[in-house]
């Protein structure tokens, strides 16, 4: 089982710590004005009833002042109610915002990552994490007063009644230990719950993403049986949580009444017997049922908090795996004026038992043209995310100067390269927003020339691009994307063009204009293509995959002049 306290949680998100010595503060303030509180009704009781006192002895004040202290202790407690959620929910919010932070730098460090599909991230980053909202304002403060005001409120009792202190001392620990071993039941069924969940929202995406191609199939209505099964799953678990939640709390409620009750007879027969005074039983009654609220509410929140920390548990994994500990980066070399090596490097992505690239070789001279050539599947992308950092060689190795890619700060290294991906990424705004990302600081006329010379001349500039790139084609994309590669070598200083296909689905006119703009570019490029024109740039061909007789050009241009010069 999970400590109550994610000690990563405290040590990653800072905010916490502060969080929790204010809890502790309100949590001792809490349990002085709970004991205060007692004191003074069983004394306005009491006194009512003309009976004298033992506790506190001294002589009485009126009725009217009992109240009005009263009424100030409830102030205060109300003020602490305030303060309470207040700082919880600014620590929270301030907690979800670092972990989404270092969530997405996870993600960046390891895009590629598929152990994580995107839609759980999403799932995770959205409402997985905001369920912490329930830990901050309502577990740990209430797991914090629980630690003090039961001790308290027990050494208060002994003083008064040792009898009374014994039942309270021998039931209490009952409730957190029934706790414990419903915490553990609870713990397996809400990551199974948030299992069931994520997969009905990766089910979700990947069914909303692939809707054009189940509609044109006719397979569309048939995929809602999936849906309703994955969906009516996430229910029915969802149902379990909830009864083991009702339940729980119902033993919990059970077993505190019973302790208080015990402790209310032996009161009343004492009192009846003339052994204790009423001003101490009632003292002692009032007192003794919130002894045991604070540790009851603590199972009852446990519960509310529990998607949180299952949520936070997953996201605080996905960022320790992306920690790869790197003893002392080494800066990388400029791509412009060294050599690349790959010397017989492999890559095998988990969980598949076979080479995605195999055995690959070969130098690249600094401001070469290299055309990586190859059947589709061969690993020529997987090649280039090699290239990038983005996938480590299982075996084998890149050297770039003197130093092992492995070994190089992989920002910095990735700061001096622009890329084209054979699915360029697109964000929400406009066609200018986008070619932005290549150099935040380029001029609108900048931003105009990079795309016309990428043949984007009747893309304007202030045309909208929904999420995802909704509403450019696959050809608008890759201009797009080609210009802010410009935009990155002209102004931001890249010095090694990478490109995955960037001119398949383009008119010959238009990819002539995309060659001569990579021609012009000036720096050394890595290009992926089938298409004739751009491997025609080429200062040297390298098959991957080992088969030679595939690497002749297979695109829509073959021996078609492009106006380029070979
Ligand atoms: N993340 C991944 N996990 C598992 N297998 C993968 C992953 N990415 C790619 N592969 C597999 O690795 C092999 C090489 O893929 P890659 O995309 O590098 O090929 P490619 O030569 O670029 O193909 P194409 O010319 O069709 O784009 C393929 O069989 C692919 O299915």
């Amino acid at each position: 089982m999970a400590p109550p306290l994610d000690p990563r949680l405290v040590k990653r998100a800072t905010a916490t710590r502060g969080f929790l010595v204010a809890v502790v503060l309100t949590g001792i303030a809490n349990a002085c004005c709970i004991i205060v509180q007692a004191w003074l009704i069983a004394h306005a009781v009491a006194g009512v009833f003309g009976s004298g006192s033992t506790v506190f002895p001294g002589p009485l004040p009126g009725f009217g002042a009992y109240l009005a202290a009263l009424a100030a202790v409830f102030v205060v407690r109300a003020g602490l109610s305030w303060l309470n959620p207040w700082l919880a929910h600014r620590a929270s919010a301030s907690v979800k915002s670092q972990l989404r932070a270092d969530l997405m730098a996870a993600r960046l460090t390891n895009p590629l990552d598929a152990s994580t599909p995107s839609s759980t991230l999403i799932h995770l980053a959205t409402q997985g994490l905001d369920a912490l909202d329930g830990y901050f304002s309502k577990y740990l403060p209430q797991l914090v007063m629980a630690a003090f005001i039961p001790l308290l409120i027990l050494a208060v009792v002994a003083g008064q009644d040792g009898e009374s202190a014994l039942i309270i001392a021998v039931t209490l620990p009952l409730i957190p230990l029934f706790m414990a071993l419903i915490g553990i039941t609870t713990r397996e069924q809400v990551n199974r719950r948030l299992k069931y969940q994520n997969r009905l929202a990766n089910h979700f995406a990947d069914l909303v993403t692939g809707l054009p191609t189940l509609q044109v199939f006719g397979r569309a209505r048939s995929q809602l049986k999936g849906l309703r099964i994955t969906e009516q799953r996430s229910r029915i678990e969802t149902m379990k949580t909830l009864r083991i939640a009702f339940l729980s709390g119902g033993v919990l409620e059970l077993l505190a009444t019973l302790s208080v009750a015990l402790v209310a007879v032996t009161v009343g027969f004492r009192v009846v017997a003339g052994d204790l005074d009423l001003t101490t039983a009632l003292f002692i009654l009032v007192l003794a049922p919130e002894a045991y609220l604070p540790v009851r509410l603590v199972g009852v929140h446990f519960h509310d908090s529990a998607d949180g920390t299952a949520a936070a548990d997953a996201v605080l994994r996905i960022i320790e795996a992306a920690e790869t500990p790197q003893a002392q980066p080494v800066t990388p070399p400029a791509p412009g004026a060294t050599e690349i090596v790959f010397d017989r490097v492999s890559v095998r992505y988990p969980g598949t038992d076979r080479a995605s690239l195999d055995n690959l070789s070969f130098t690249m001279r600094p401001g070469d043209v290299l055309a990586l050539v190859g059947r589709s599947g061969a690993g020529k992308s997987t090649a280039l995310n090699v290239l990038m950092g983005f996938v480590r060689p299982t075996s084998g190795s890149v050297r770039v100067g003197d130093a092992d890619l492995s070994e190089v700060d992989l920002d910095a290294w990735r700061r001096q390269i622009a890329w084209v991906g054979q699915n360029p990424g697109m964000l929400r705004g406009t066609i200018a927003s986008n070619v932005l990302l290549g150099y935040p600081g380029a001029t609108k006329a900048q931003i105009r020339e990079a795309l016309d010379r990428a043949g984007g001349e009747e893309l304007a500039l202030d045309r909208p691009i929904a999420d995802d790139g909704e509403g450019l084609s696959a050809g608008e994309r890759r201009r797009v994307a080609l210009a802010r590669a410009l935009l990155r070598i002209e102004f931001g200083g890249a010095q090694l063009l990478v490109l995955d296909e960037p001119t398949a689905g383009l008119d010959q006119a238009t990819e002539a204009q995309a060659v001569a703009a990579v021609r012009a570019a000036g720096v050394g490029v890595v290009v992926v293509s089938h298409r004739e024109a751009l491997l025609r740039l080429a200062d040297e061909m390298v098959s991957v995959g080992g088969d030679r007789e595939q690497t002749a050009p297979v695109g829509g241009n073959e021996g078609v002049d492009d106006g380029t010069d070979a």
